[in-house]
């Protein structure tokens, strides 16, 4: 019975934060997929970037742009930074594990495109490096995070967009990270392709 307990707890958290946080994100998604919009709109693409789960949520986001979310229509530029293990593992054993991102972003990244910058705690010195890039490039970033921002907080520019979660638990974030960025998705899908039909 302890376990069912600690079970439905898990669920009662979850839902109370995501309830949590559309109360108060909802405006900040809204401007992120619009940034998303205008960057595809102008030929630009989606870097994404992340560590453990928001390394696979960064992914699952990259994945659902390139090749479908819930529609058909055509496949939508989008890179995860997190998936060349030869690029990563390299950058990291020659130059350091902080600059895994940033090295990538300083080659791939152009004016005009957006970083999707994922950390919880926003303190990962990678996805920090990583945001440092992408203005050097003239990207702008939207950035998923939780707790107090963290490192991340003071390096926003007037057209980038936080979208932080209002919980201090790793676990409960990244469960909203992910309703987050199915957001995106259905927001990027419907201001550029229309209603969904049935
Ligand atoms: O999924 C989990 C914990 O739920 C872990 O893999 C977690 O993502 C890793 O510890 C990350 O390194 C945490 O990094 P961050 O979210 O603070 O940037
Ligand atoms: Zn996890």
């Amino acid at each position: 019975m302890e376990f069912q307990e600690r079970i439905t707890q898990h669920f009662v958290d979850s839902i109370e934060t995501k309830q949590q946080s559309v109360m108060e994100l909802a405006p900040q998604i809204e401007q992120a997929s619009a940034s998303m919009v205008n960057a595809l709109l102008n030929g630009g693409k989606i870097l994404s970037c992340g560590n453990g789960g928001s390394a696979g949520d960064s992914q699952h986001f990259s994945s659902e742009l390139l090749n479908r979310f819930e529609r058909e229509r055509p496949s939508l530029p989008a890179i995860a930074l997190t998936t060349d293990s030869s690029t990563v593992t390299s950058i990291a054993n020659d130059y350091s594990y902080n600059e895994v991102f940033s090295k990538q972003i300083r080659a791939l990244g152009n004016e005009g495109d957006v970083l999707l910058a994922i950390s919880t705690s926003g303190n990962s010195a990678n996805v920090v490096q990583a945001i440092q890039a992408a203005h050097d490039r003239g990207m702008r970033v939207v950035a998923l995070t939780g707790k107090d921002g963290g490192d991340m907080a003071s390096l926003y520019q007037p057209d980038d967009i936080e979208i932080r979660v209002p919980s201090a638990v790793t676990a409960r974030i990244q469960e909203v990270h992910l309703v987050v960025i199915h957001c995106l998705c259905d927001l990027i899908d419907w201001q550029l392709f229309g209603p969904l039909e049935d």
